[in-house]
């Protein structure tokens, strides 16, 4: 179904920035049908993928700095495509490091979601160029000194939101991030912005039907899925599961995916008998962008920086919810008994035998 999608014609000088700046530059349009009661409610949406920009080696505040180099320069050509609302990679400001079960020095990359740097350099880009950015970053809570992986949300006026934590921490292959930080407690919060409403299912959530679910329950029309996840691992899931998203819960969903291989000084172990080794394999990039309808973008490349810039009509949230009817269809109170039932100790499963 990516044929129904339209390119989306961007300004040649976001055209030419993004080649001198080496990054993959993509735009492409949803369209609603036209309602006699309602204005299209268009939206422009950035997604960006991206490498580390220095060795995992390198000073911390200097892998910090040059990665906020790096996305402010795509962030300038987002602006110029006209992008509302902007979207980082998880843990978009360092290596994802968690592989390696080492605390030092990667638990220095933790900051304030509220006070840090990268908050501060992302208030800086909403007020300047009036765009909602969505800013996933290893956050240390600073009262408690917990840890957690979380996304800042920075409303287009330059003020913090809100915050949204990573809701399943993973316990798959080297994915050892349950090392560092916990369950997100933050619910499924929804965030009403000037441009849609928004919600941020951090990575592993995808994984999590009931996961996505709960943001469409709470009102979001789009629900992003910054990740970082590697070949060989989640590839044959990555174009499926925010596909079916979009697809149940009558939404827009955006999963972005960093890309490169990130090499660590000290050799770590898979626990599964094979030899130690330096890095966590490749991340796939691929990011996308799915619809209600079914339909979605084609993927940025596997292999380099990208911005996806995509246009949606929010209207087609409505249109396709009245034609599919899945929230109206649902059998919610049902499952909530049954659902509240099984997660009892004593539950015994309905299964009927001879
Ligand atoms: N970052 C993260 O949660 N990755 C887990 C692996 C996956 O979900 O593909």
């Amino acid at each position: 179904l990516t044929e129904k999608i339209d390119q989306l014609v961007l300004p040649a000088c976001a055209v030419e920035a993004a080649l001198e700046g080496d990054f993959e530059l993509q735009g492409y349009m949803f369209e609603a049908s036209m309602e006699q009661l309602r204005t299209p409610r268009t939206v422009r949406v950035g997604l960006i993928q991206n490498r580390i920009v220095l060795p995992t080696d390198a000073p911390v505040l200097d892998q910090i700095t040059a990665l906020h180099k790096r996305i402010g320069e795509m962030v300038d050509v987002a602006a110029m495509c006209g992008v509302n609302i902007v979207c980082f990679q998880e843990a978009w400001t360092m290596p994802f490091a968690f592989c390696t079960r080492e605390k030092e020095p990667w638990t220095e990359f933790a900051e304030s979601a509220e006070e840090g740097y990268t908050t501060r350099f992302c208030q800086e880009l909403a007020k300047k160029y009036n765009m909602v950015v969505i800013s996933p970053i290893l956050e240390r809570e600073e009262v408690h000194n917990v840890l957690w992986n979380t996304a800042v949300v920075v409303s287009n006026s330059g003020s913090v939101l809100g915050k949204t934590r990573k809701n399943h921490i993973p316990r798959v292959g080297d994915f050892n991030e349950s090392t560092y930080y916990m369950e997100g407690n933050t619910g499924h919060k929804v965030f009403q912005t000037q441009f849609g409403r928004i919600a941020v299912n951090i990575c592993y959530g995808r994984h999590h039907p009931l996961n996505w679910f709960m943001y469409s329950m709470n009102g979001a029309e789009i629900i992003f899925n910054p990740s970082a996840t590697v070949g060989g691992l989640s590839e044959p899931m990555w174009s499926i599961e925010a596909r079916n998203a979009a697809i149940a819960n009558h939404c827009f969903t955006c999963g972005i995916n960093r890309v490169g291989t990130e090499h660590f000084n000290n050799e770590f172990t898979s626990g599964d008998g094979k030899k130690a080794h330096q890095d966590f394999g490749y991340f796939y990039g691929s990011s996308y962008v799915a619809a209600p309808d079914g339909s979605r973008s084609p993927g940025l490349s596997r292999t380099r920086d990208g911005l996806l810039v995509t246009e949606m009509d929010l209207n087609l949230t409505r249109q396709i919810s009245d034609k599919w009817s899945f929230k109206m269809t649902g059998r919610y109170a049902e499952y909530a008994e049954e659902l509240t039932r099984a997660t009892k100790q004593d539950f015994k499963p309905n299964i009927i035998k001879e």
